[in-house]
């Protein structure tokens, strides 16, 4: 499917959607239990990959709307019937393989392209380490995998700079093995408040982990219940970035645009909102109501390092390309692991649109206000933030501008193109 974007002005009040990465671990944590209800959770293409693997584990899994109703595995998972496809989420792949771990018999999981091509090698160590069996089937540390074998707990050793989601996956496993775990990070630790999303969401289901001088740790022997038997799924920030964005960069004058269902949260992309701010955009949030008020502004360049917000890069690659002035975006390495390389990604198609780019390994900047951006035929690359982004650009960029692949916005925000649409985007999906 294409998108295509012509020019055009936001304002009006919109929801966030619910967070991806809270809903993937409350959905799991429902099965390590005996049972549990998500409320308000993400319905997305990348979620339904761990609602389905936690049926094979033996769990059962209803969906009313946004409300679902988890009858768990209750501790270890038993062996799947089939092979577990994972499709494009490396956050259900990760957490999907520890638990696979703790298995009598073997779990084969799966993806697609993108998922396949992304690096699993360190977390297969571990599994190993903690005396599972895990394995890449061609042997490069990439999907498919076989794991399995009773994992046990103990200390192990893995690299923090590759993904974060190793550390949470390990760390929701270890607190059902016999000896838990203790985790001793060998490098520094990148997109280091996901791992805190982990520990926030293990409290609230009476699951207790800590970090410690060297890494994390997580007892054994403890059992997932969350309070009231209820877990309820705050608003994503990395989803309201695009909205923040929009109405940043292409607010109508004298008006704003209102985001309900951002409510403060672990959430390390709520950074967006100071980010927005120091390049001159308006932001106001009220923490208690869960709500952002932001109004257009001519923006200015700025520094940003990522190291902890991964996902924000291509919004603040947009935003700079519409910017006046240099947008460094530093510490961005581990951007380049995501469903594709999202360094390489935003440089090569922000510059179809006119942009100025530079590209290094682990530094992007855009030369804003050099050029007026121009619409273009883009490319999304089958990935769901570099489609989010390219449309922020579109809204300003002059001319109509196509994004190749916009069905893939469902892997988090499903319905994006129908919000942008009811805050007067001129988008149309063909
Ligand atoms: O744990 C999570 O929910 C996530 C962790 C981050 O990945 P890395 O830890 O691999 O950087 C982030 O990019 C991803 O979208 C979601
Ligand atoms: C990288 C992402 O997710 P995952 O790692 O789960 O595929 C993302 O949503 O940007």
């Amino acid at each position: 499917m294409h998108a295509t974007i012509s020019p055009s002005r936001v304002k009006g009040t919109t929801r966030a959607p619910p967070s991806k990465s809270y809903t993937h671990r409350a959905i799991l944590a429902a099965g390590y239990s005996d049972s549990a209800t998500v409320k308000n959770a993400l319905v997305s293409a990348d979620t339904k990959a761990t609602m389905r693997s936690v049926g094979a584990f033996g769990g059962s899994v209803e969906r009313d709307g946004q409300t679902i109703d988890v009858e768990g595995f209750d501790g270890r998972p038993d062996t799947p019937d089939n092979v577990i496809d994972c499709a494009n989420s490396g956050t259900t792949m990760r957490l999907v393989t520890a638990c696979a771990g703790l298995g009598e018999g073997l779990t084969v999981l799966t993806g697609d392209d993108s998922l396949r091509s992304r690096p699993q090698g360190p977390l297969l160590d571990a599994v190993s380490d903690l005396d599972g069996r895990a394995e890449s089937t061609r042997r490069n540390g990439q999907a498919p995998l076989v794991v399995g074998d009773g994992m046990r707990g103990g200390t192990v050793e893995i690299p923090g700079d590759v993904s974060s989601q190793y550390i949470s996956a390990l760390l929701m496993a270890g607190a059902v093995t016999d000896e838990g775990i203790d985790i001793e990070l060998t490098t520094e630790l990148k997109s280091a408040p996901y791992v805190e999303i982990t520990l926030e969401l293990l409290a609230e289901y009476g699951v207790e982990a800590t970090m410690t001088d060297d890494g994390f740790s997580v007892e054994g022997g403890q059992s997932y219940h969350p309070t009231g038997g209820e877990y309820d799924v705050p608003g994503d920030f990395s989803s309201i970035s695009y909205l923040l964005a929009a109405g940043a960069a292409a607010g109508e004058d004298g008006e704003s645009v209102v985001v309900e269902g951002a409510r403060p949260s672990a959430q390390g992309d709520s950074a967006i909102v100071d980010i927005v701010r120091d390049m001159g955009a308006d932001v106001a949030w009220d923490e208690d109501a869960g709500e952002l008020t932001v109004s257009v502004a001519d923006l200015s360049g700025t520094t940003v390092d990522v190291g902890d917000t991964p996902d924000l890069l291509p919004t603040i690659a947009a935003l700079g390309a519409i910017a006046d002035g240099d947008t460094v975006i530093e510490n961005c390495e581990h951007v380049r692991f995501k469903e594709t390389d999202r360094v390489t990604a935003m440089a090569e198609e922000l510059s179809k649109m006119d942009a100025h780019v530079t590209e290094e390994r682990d530094r992007l900047t855009i030369h804003g206000g050099q050029t007026d951006l121009v619409g273009a035929d883009v490319d999304g690359r089958g990935d769901h933030r570099i489609v989010m982004a390219l449309t922020i650009a579109g809204l300003v960029a002059d001319g109509e501008t196509t994004i190749a692949g916009s069905e893939h916005v469902d892997v988090s925000f499903p319905n994006f193109f129908e919000s942008m649409a009811a805050l007067g985007a001129d988008v149309s999906e063909n």
